[in-house]
């Protein structure tokens, strides 16, 4: 398992996110899901199907942001009005910019809200609830509509390799039962805020199924 992962990693990368008008920091959210993908290494090979896309949607952000015109993908608020200002998007099917930051950033938003239904559901769990349960429902409720049958029935296969809910909560590694139940109702305010701002955000700009 990870030493180093903590779920007040995560808390604290999401909770600088936040700009003081209320931008959210492509750093900060991308940080976070490197500390998420970090966690799901841990869990073991079923799951690297899975962490490959997210790191490899990572890096494409990461690579914006380090790149010549990085100032403008410091948020997502300025990087949706530069791409689009541009014309840097495929706004209904992939042509010359099958990579954009505004699609890539779309599918680890989509994955976000999965994040929070589980995350939610981890916190009002019981003892004899099941992780591949709360895993599954979270995902038929979010980002399984947006995915092929093979990824679904590979996802489905992955989530009965998750350990249990007590082993679960002790990788979180953030103290006993109760206290990973505190920090995660500190964390899902914040997860959710920068998960609403953006989908708003998208909304606005017509870009929630970018191709
Ligand atoms: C606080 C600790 C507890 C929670 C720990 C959660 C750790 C989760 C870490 C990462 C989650 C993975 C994020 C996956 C992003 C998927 C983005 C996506 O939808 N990609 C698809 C579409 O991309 P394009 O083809 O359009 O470029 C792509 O096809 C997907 C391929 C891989 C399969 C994705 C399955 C997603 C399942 C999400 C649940 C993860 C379960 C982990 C359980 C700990």
């Amino acid at each position: 398992m990870a030493d180093s992962f903590s779920l007040r990693n995560v808390l604290e990368n999401f909770k600088s996110c936040l700009s003081d008008n209320k931008e959210v920091y492509v750093k900060y959210y991308i940080s976070g899901w490197r500390e998420l993908v970090s966690f799901m290494n841990s869990l073991g090979s079923v799951f690297s199907f899975i962490s490959k896309d997210a790191v490899s949607k990572i890096q494409i952000l990461e690579n914006f942001l380090m790149g010549e015109n990085g100032t403008h993908y410091l948020t997502v608020q300025s990087m949706v009005k530069y791409e689009l200002d541009n014309e840097l998007v495929d706004l209904t099917k992939r042509g010359s910019h099958p990579e954009s930051g505004c699609r890539t950033l779309l599918r680890l938003h989509r994955a976000l809200r999965w994040l929070q239904l589980f995350l939610e559901s981890l916190r009002t769990s019981t003892e004899d609830s099941k992780t591949s349960v709360m895993c599954s429902e979270a995902y038929n409720a979010s980002l399984a509509q947006h995915h092929p049958w093979i990824i679904r029935k590979a996802a489905g296969v992955a989530f009965c390799a998750l350990p249990g809910r007590d082993a679960f909560f002790e990788v979180m590694n953030a103290g006993s039962h109760q206290e990973v139940i505190t920090l995660l109702g500190e964390a899902l305010p914040l997860i959710s805020e920068v998960y609403q701002i953006t989908e708003d955000l998208y909304a606005k700009n017509k870009l929630l199924d970018l191709p």
